[in-house]
């Protein structure tokens, strides 16, 4: 398998991607429900459907994990349906949109970094990096059509696509929130969002660990278009068509010319940015935190 990387990537898991995918349905390939015609042949994994439509050259790929949290098999998996679809040259854009009722993606998957030894946490850490640097540099068109709440790794991944239509949902909140749980953004989560809304509202928001409601989000520029919850697929689609409409080549290489050097310095110190979250991590008093953090989030839920 090709990484964005080059060579020094090879997590256990992205080496033997198809281990983790066993029972589950990648690979194969079913009509699409009121498909059946040419470019209506859906295909997915457990985590991650993809309905692709070879006639627009545009595919939505819909993540269906719980709360869509990011553990290690969703990141593999996302990995592979994008490489998938990068391979093909059918594919010009992707839609990436959520399965899950009022969650988009509720970042890290904490389950992978709580209670977990430093070997583990290192494969996951990779993981998620592979997962950035392939979204981030995609040739391909990404808009993110965010129909539920969208905290910390799931505005990452919101933020690696091309453009961002957010549902009107006061409860669908966006940002990165890490310092509230005692955790700090590594320097690519900062870069990337420094990209997008600048810097001292980057500082800003970084420092308070702002989740900010949609007409916030619009405003302080992290998304493009806030619209009707209803509206959001019609509206990714219409997003879609603008880009589409620029040549590819001329498209691609303006993109890479924008994002190559954050992406760049992410490939540069990949090694020295695992370590210092493994260590980071497994500190005893982040454990603690973290313990005490996803104690929290399953008692609200009862
Ligand atoms: C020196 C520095 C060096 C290195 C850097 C160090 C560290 C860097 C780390 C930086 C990166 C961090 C990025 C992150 O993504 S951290 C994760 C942040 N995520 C959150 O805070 C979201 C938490 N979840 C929620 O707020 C809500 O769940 C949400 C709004 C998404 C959905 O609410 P809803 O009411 O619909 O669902 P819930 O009932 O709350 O949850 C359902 C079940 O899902 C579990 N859950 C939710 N989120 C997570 C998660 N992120 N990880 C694991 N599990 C999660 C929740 O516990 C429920 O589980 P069950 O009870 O059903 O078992």
């Amino acid at each position: 398998m090709a990484l964005a990387s080059g060579v020094r990537f090879a997590p256990r898991a992205l080496l033997r991607p198809w281990a983790l995918l066993r029972g589950t349905t990648l690979g194969r390939t079913e009509p699409a429900a009121g498909g059946g015609g040419d470019g209506a042949r859906r295909f997915g994994s457990q985590r991650v459907l993809v309905e692709p439509d070879a006639a627009s050259g545009v595919a939505v790929m819909k993540l269906r994990n719980p709360s869509n949290a990011l553990s290690l098999e969703l990141l593999t998996e996302l990995v592979i349906s994008l490489e998938k679809l990068e391979n093909d040259k059918t594919f010009r854009g992707i839609i990436l949109t959520s399965d899950c009722p009022r969650v988009f993606c509720a970042g890290l998957d904490l389950t992978e970094i709580c209670g977990r030894n430093p070997a583990h946490c290192a494969e996951y850490w990779k993981a998620m990096q592979e997962l950035w640097l392939r979204m981030y540099l995609s040739s391909l068109v990404l808009v993110a059509a965010i129909n539920g709440a969208c905290p910390a790794g799931g505005c990452i991944i919101a933020l690696s696509c091309d453009c961002r239509v957010l549902a009107d949902n006061p409860k669908y909140r966006i940002g990165l929130n890490e310092t509230l749980l005692g955790i700090i953004a590594p320097f690519w989560l900062k870069d990337t969002y420094v990209n997008t809304i600048g810097h001292r509202a980057s500082e800003q928001a970084l420092q308070l660990g702002s989740l900010f409601p949609p007409a916030e989000a619009l405003q302080v520029g992290l998304v493009d278009q806030v619209v009707p919850e209803d509206q959001v697929q019609s509206t990714a689609l219409s997003e879609m068509a603008r880009w589409l409409a620029v040549p590819d080549h001329a498209r691609q290489l303006t993109k890479n010319m924008m994002r190559k050097a954050t992406a760049d310095r992410l490939l540069r110190q990949r090694d020295a940015d695992t370590q210092n979250f493994v260590s980071f991590v497994c500190r005893d008093s982040i454990q603690k935190s973290l313990q005490a953090y996803l104690e929290k989030l399953r008692q609200r839920k009862g």
